[in-house]
């Protein structure tokens, strides 16, 4: 063994004390792999009191209340950044940046957004900025994207980015959990953000597909142009409809090459029972990757929670210890491109309609008039129960149809007396076997 690596380790809560834990099993075990001893020098957490079950496995860490401090410690030769959001994390990563000293983060908001600038820094100082375990949690994904297809076109990459509203539908189809019992056990097992609107809005999907896109394709993606919808609208109604109709429900991120530019969109799909991410439940993610050479290949694992989230950690950790630097998204900065990210009015596909009707005679006629006027070609119709004078569900999938078209019929729809809600529309996306 030739020298130590001497962490400091900002954030101890699911992740930071996954990765305390994890060293702590698995320390001789990386001194052969890395030939370096690696240990923990610096911690820094809001509450140095506080009993997070870790033993003696700190040892005699030195504990800030700065995170920013702990960064510019002259025992730090690397921060990994366990803290989530943009304000101190940012600062931190800045300051160890600025001392030349590489990063490893789980903290996929911060790069979402300020990513590119980091990557600027990180090359300037010529120092590895690591973040396996922002994208897909334990899932080698950023590896795969960045190493084993670099021969690769990638064509496009789409997957189930979140664990914690993955576990929410899963709940809901499997148990019939409602909403807020599955959300709350989500976040009991460490799964979910400290803002869990980001998970069932769709926004941490949105992150992690866009620091995808820019590893796939070489770009820089505008967040703001992603279409974003998540999964607050997905009613149990809409989960046993599409059960009946052969469907799972699932949160998707897409990004797609076309000759236009971007598709990248995150929001529910109804997806065929049997069709490769229709089984990806729970806290579990899948990614399918499509490269012009290798084809379509899919990577699935827990995308969630302290052990395979601290797992990706430590392999960034191992990659810096043996020396591995390589441009944040494959490519050094003034090489990515500007990426058009498309409207989501782009899309062309078929569509799940769920309304609530008054039950009288004529409603399904004004509704199918509006469908033909706006040219929405209508597959099959399913009205469930009698409740004349009352609401009832009423079904109708689509052929393939212009997102645009099917915007205009669903505020038509809406604005008639007899529909008693808005309209819920799901897009039905046909994902092939791998
Ligand atoms: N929980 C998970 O399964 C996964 C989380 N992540 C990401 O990992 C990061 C950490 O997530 P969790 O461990 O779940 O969060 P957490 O809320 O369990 O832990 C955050 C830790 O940061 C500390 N902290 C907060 N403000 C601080 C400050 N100003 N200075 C120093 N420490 C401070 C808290 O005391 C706590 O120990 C986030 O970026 C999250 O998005 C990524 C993949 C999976
Ligand atoms: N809140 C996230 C944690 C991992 O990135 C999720 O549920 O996927
Ligand atoms: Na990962």
């Amino acid at each position: 063994m030739t020298d130590s690596l001497r962490l400091g380790v900002a954030g101890l809560g699911t992740v930071g004390g996954g990765l305390v834990r994890l060293l702590a099993a698995h320390a001789d075990r990386l001194a052969l792999r890395t030939g370096r001893r690696i240990e923990i020098t610096a911690v820094s957490a809001r509450d140095p009191a506080k009993d997070r079950g870790l033993g003696n496995a700190l040892g005699g860490a030195r504990w800030y209340a700065d995170a920013v401090e702990m960064a510019a410690d002259e025992n730090v030769d690397l921060v990994v950044e366990l803290i989530g959001g943009e304000t101190v994390a940012k600062a931190a990563v800045e300051a160890a940046l600025s001392r030349g000293k590489p990063v490893v983060t789980a903290n996929k908001a911060l790069l979402a957004h300020h990513g590119v600038a980091l990557a600027a820094m990180a090359e300037k100082a010529g120092v590895a900025l690591n973040f396996e375990a922002a994208v897909a949690g334990g899932i080698p994904v950023v590896k795969a994207l960045r190493e084993g297809l670099a021969g690769n076109r990638i064509e496009a990459v789409y997957g189930i980015l979140n664990g914690t509203s993955n576990y929410i539908l899963t709940s809901m189809a499997e148990s019939g959990a409602s909403f807020e019992d599955a959300l709350a056990e989500a976040q009991k097992l460490g799964y979910a953000e400290a803002d869990p609107s980001f998970d069932v809005d769709g926004v941490d999907a949105a992150h992690k597909l866009a620091l995808l896109a820019s590893l796939a394709f070489g770009a820089k993606i505008d967040f703001d142009a992603v279409h974003i919808e998540g999964i607050r609208r997905v009613s149990a109604l809409d989960i046993a409809f599409a059960r009946e109709l052969g469907f799972r429900i699932k949160l998707v991120g897409t990004a797609r090459s076309t000759g236009e530019g971007l598709d990248v969109r995150v929001h529910p799909v109804m997806i065929a029972e049997g069709s490769p991410l229709s089984h990806v439940d729970g806290v579990f993610n899948g990614v399918v990757v499509h490269g012009d050479f290798v084809d379509r290949m899919m990577f699935e694992g827990r995308g969630a929670g302290a052990g395979p989230t601290a797992s990706a950690v430590m392999a960034d950790i191992v990659d810096i210890a043996l020396g591995v630097r390589l441009p944040l998204f494959g490519v050094p900065v003034e090489a990515l491109s500007p990426a058009r990210v498309m409207p989501v009015t782009a899309r062309q596909g078929a569509c799940y309609l769920r309304l609530s009707v008054v039950d009288r005679p004529g409603v399904i006629a004004d509704i199918a008039a509006i469908l033909r006027d706006e040219q929405v070609s209508i597959e099959s119709l399913l009205q469930r129960g009698r409740a004349p004078g009352e609401g009832v569900p009423v079904v109708i999938v689509t052929h393939e149809v212009q997102e645009a078209a099917m915007a205009r019929a669903m505020a038509r729809i809406g604005a008639l007396a007899s529909v008693l809600e808005a309209p819920t529309m799901i897009r039905i996306e046909q994902i092939k076997r791998a």
